[in-house]
């Protein structure tokens, strides 16, 4: 099948986006790891894939699938990169879009300045609807990984994370917790592992070890959970400005039942064809 794609990202956090509507694209998780695979295809952490709405009140429907062929529910970085994606196709004139997601619906909006904001809904604390496995509603848990025991915040963003304090995200054991975190038997949908330091109140630095993509240059979900973990701990006020391995993030979050506003870049790189 040769497809025609273009290339984004936001923040360093990379994507292969497809025009499901004037192209019929059904691709198996095969070809979906050739696609993102940095040697043998086009390489990216993320596919986007952007078909018709199948709801009345909305514009688009987003499907995400990680590096790895696995399709997820909620993708930040994506969300502002899809908005564009479909102003530069000619596919919508509209600045701000309602999108269909696996989660549910999200309202990416094209700013006069350029950057993308979007509404990424409520965030989710309670264990059972993240999924985590727990007996107790505590904000911060331990987890018993390798040889050791960490703390995390469990945070649902349509997709689940788990956020833990780290003093300097620079010497922080991304590579060597990341993967055992993300396959914890307390995820049982796996998860995405947030790294945060604090810098002041409204500013942190994160890394993310992204589920079936491995750490990123930035992830928008990450940012968000990092947020509201920090601010629903009293260590954080909104706004918070965060400043990831890619570059930097506004993140609003008014306390729960609250959506979270994400505002940030999103760039096109190149177009191309690809056989799959
Ligand atoms: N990079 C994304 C998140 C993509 C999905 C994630 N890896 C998952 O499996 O949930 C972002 O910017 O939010």
């Amino acid at each position: 099948m040769k497809l025609t794609f273009v290339k984004m990202h936001g923040l360093g956090n990379d994507f292969v986006v497809l025009d499901g509507i004037r192209q019929s694209i059904a691709l198996t998780p095969a070809q979906l790891r050739l696609l993102a695979d940095r040697h043998f295809g086009v390489g990216c952490d993320q596919i986007l894939l952007v078909e018709e709405a199948r709801q009345p009140d909305v514009d688009f429907r987003y499907r995400i699938f990680n590096a790895d062929g696995s399709e997820v529910e909620q993708c930040g970085n994506g969300a502002r990169c899809f908005v564009r994606f479909v102003h530069e196709q000619g596919l919508s004139a509209k600045s701000e879009i309602r999108v269909e997601t696996l989660c549910g619906v999200i309202v990416p909006r094209l700013e006069d300045d350029g950057t993308v904001s979007v509404d990424m809904g409520v965030p989710v604390l309670a264990p059972a609807r993240i999924p985590f496995l727990s007996a107790s509603d505590d904000l911060v848990q331990t987890l018993r990984i390798a040889d050791h025991e960490i703390a995390i915040t469990a945070v649902g963003m349509g997709n689940p994370h788990a956020v833990q304090l780290v003093d300097d995200v620079a010497t922080a054991a991304v590579e060597h917790e990341g993967p055992l975190i993300e396959r914890h038997p307390c995820f049982p949908q796996r998860v995405n592992a947030g790294f945060m330091q604090v810098v002041d109140r409204q500013a942190i630095r994160l890394r993310v070890f992204e589920r079936g993509a491995g750490e990123t240059l930035a992830c928008g979900t990450g940012a968000c959970a990092a947020v509201v973990a920090g601010i629903s701990r009293g260590l954080l006020d909104s706004p918070v400005r965060v400043e990831t391995r890619g570059g930097m993030l506004n993140i609003a979050w008014n306390g729960l039942g609250t959506p979270v506003l994400m505002t940030g870049p999103a760039v096109t790189v190149f177009k191309g064809e690809i056989e799959v």
